[in-house]
């Protein structure tokens, strides 16, 4: 523990720190030195200003005074553990030990477990998200919309499953309306309306409205089962869950209708596109890459640091196709099904975006001599397209898209909690000591949504008012609330610095593929 703290930290901000005893003061690396000592090897530090916000540990630590001393806590949890529930294990542990040869709980174990409880408490919730204006007035009910629906108490994850499983078998297909059919064509559906079944018999609908089961032999019975274990392989987390999987493949949905994709393209390449953006995310753990590659998680090791999520999240959807009561693909030829198995893996690796600008700049090369039926050329499309869905949601309405963003931020917020408990490198666009949600979402769209949707309307023109003037209205909207955000002097040190984190956390990720 302490031949890794950093160098740079001997040079750190002259401090004033409450250890667990009294406050005492000196430069950051004393006190790391005297409480690493103290914690033993598999312990964790963490900071806190005298308001209770916890702080990085860098040599770039404000210096204090004696009136806001920092709090410097040891936690029990090792690098190994899986953070909560093994910390709270091991407490307990230590807790029956020594009450075994004390005769009672020790103080330092109680306010060791008052401690987990509380941090606990603070990942669970979402109130810490009102700070930043997350939500609107009618904020309660925003929550509700976008909050994971309460398990009924009695029933497990199985049997909830097994109730969305027979839910879904006894709606028809064809009690799907001809106007929501229609609707579904269009990014202006509203996903939040809709429960799993729902969710379901709607994906079922793309897949026979798009004439897929005639054309490919699939039996409506092997789609349903297919579909039922995509949903039962997405995690219930804030964002990269099943009603993520549903928007990103109904945005795809639209957009092959609003551009005439099925006179452009084969129809086997628009079943690529459609699986891919519904299996884009399976099993998605709500930790992103670097994190897997900082905590050499398990996925880190499988795949080398290459991609680990997107790599685990094909491979779960090829381990689902191999059930051959959920295989789609079963009636198809062997070259055919080796196209399209090609063609997933290359569209859901494509959602990676530390390889965002070297598919964008490969489009843009294309774009003035784009041909159809040139093989490479669309291949980056097909890409493109899943890309240009996944991250869509600014396209939407604002109602629909506003929850989405606050969804985004807490799975960001848990990341870099957790990423700090670690002692991790902390990703600096999901700190939320850092982060604003303006910020966060007028750097998305002006360097990441705007260049990637202008580009793909310059193609098909008809775009523009799709996705790309809500885009622009979504822009604005962030702006104005940045400004408004910025006549508060303490929202406006941070937007700042948000906008400059944001840069380099973004654009580094970006980068690494140039
Ligand atoms: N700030 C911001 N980031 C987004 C938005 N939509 C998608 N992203 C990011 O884009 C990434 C696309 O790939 P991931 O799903 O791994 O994670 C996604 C988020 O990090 C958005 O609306 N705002
Ligand atoms: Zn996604």
């Amino acid at each position: 523990m302490v031949t890794n703290v950093p160098v740079a930290s001997v040079l750190g901000p002259y401090l004033h720190v409450a250890l667990t005893g009294p406050q005492v003061k000196g430069p950051l690396c004393h006190y790391l030195f005297r409480a690493a000592a103290e914690a033993g090897p598999h312990h964790i530090l963490k900071m806190y200003s005298t308001n209770g916000s916890m702080l990085n540990i860098s040599p770039r630590l404000e210096a204090n005074s004696e009136d806001s001393y920092y709090r410097l806590e040891v936690v029990a949890a090792d690098k190994d553990s899986l953070l909560f529930p093994v910390s709270v294990l091991r407490l307990h542990h230590l807790e029956s030990k020594a009450t075994e040869d004390v005769g009672k709980t020790p103080d330092i174990i109680c306010e060791l477990k008052s401690q987990v409880e509380s941090f606990k408490r603070k990942l669970e919730s979402v109130e810490h998200l009102s700070w930043m204006g997350l939500f609107k007035e009618d904020g309660d009910q925003q929550l509700s919309k976008f909050s994971p629906k309460p398990l009924t108490p009695h029933l497990s994850a199985q049997e909830e499953r097994q109730q969305v499983r027979r839910k879904f078998l006894n709606m028809s297909s064809l009690q799907v309306t001809e106007e929501v059919r229609e609707h579904l064509k269009t990014p202006i559906f509203d996903n939040w309306q809709w429960e799993e079944a729902e969710m379901l018999v709607l994906l079922q609908v793309m897949f026979t409205d798009l004439d897929f089961l005639t054309a490919f032999h699939i039996k409506l019975e092997v789609l349903q089962n297919f579909l039922f274990e995509v949903y039962c392989h997405y995690n219930s987390i804030p964002f990269h869950n099943f009603r993520h999987c549903f928007c990103v493949t109904q945005m795809m949905y639209g957009l092959i209708w609003l551009t005439d994709l099925r006179s452009k393209l084969s129809r086997i390449d628009l079943l690529i596109m459609l699986t891919s953006a519904l299996c884009h995310d399976l099993d998605h753990p709500g930790y992103n890459n670097v994190y897997q590659i900082n905590a050499q998680t398990d996925l880190a090791l499988r795949y080398n640091d290459i991609s680990p999520l997107e790599n685990h999240h094909c491979a779960v959807a090829f381990g689902i196709l191999s059930k051959p009561e959920c295989n789609i693909l079963k009636n198809l030829t062997c070259e055919q099904y080796k196209h399209i198995r090609g063609g997933m893996i290359r569209c859901i690796l494509a959602t990676d975006m530390a390889r965002h600008n070297e598919i964008l700049n490969k489009f843009r090369i294309m774009q003035p001599v784009f041909d159809f039926t040139n093989k490479d050329h669309k291949e980056v499309l097909m890409k493109i397209m899943v890309k240009v869905s996944d991250i869509s949601n600014e396209a939407r309405p604002m109602t629909v898209a506003e929850p989405w963003l606050d969804c985004l931020l807490q799975e960001f917020f848990n990341q870099s909690d957790t990423e700090k408990l670690k002692g991790l490198p902390v990703t600096p666009f999901m700190d939320r000591d850092k982060v604003s949600k303006p910020s966060s979402q007028t750097n998305f769209i002006r360097f990441v949504l705007l260049p990637l949707f202008t580009e793909l309307t310059k193609l098909f023109p008809c775009l523009e008012q799709h996705i790309l003037e809500p885009v622009r209205r979504a822009l604005e909207y962030y702006s104005d609330m940045e400004r408004a955000n910025k006549q508060d002097c303490h929202l406006k040190c941070c937007g700042g610095f948000t906008s400059s984190l944001f840069l380099v956390g973004i654009m580094s990720a970006i980068s690494k593929s140039l």
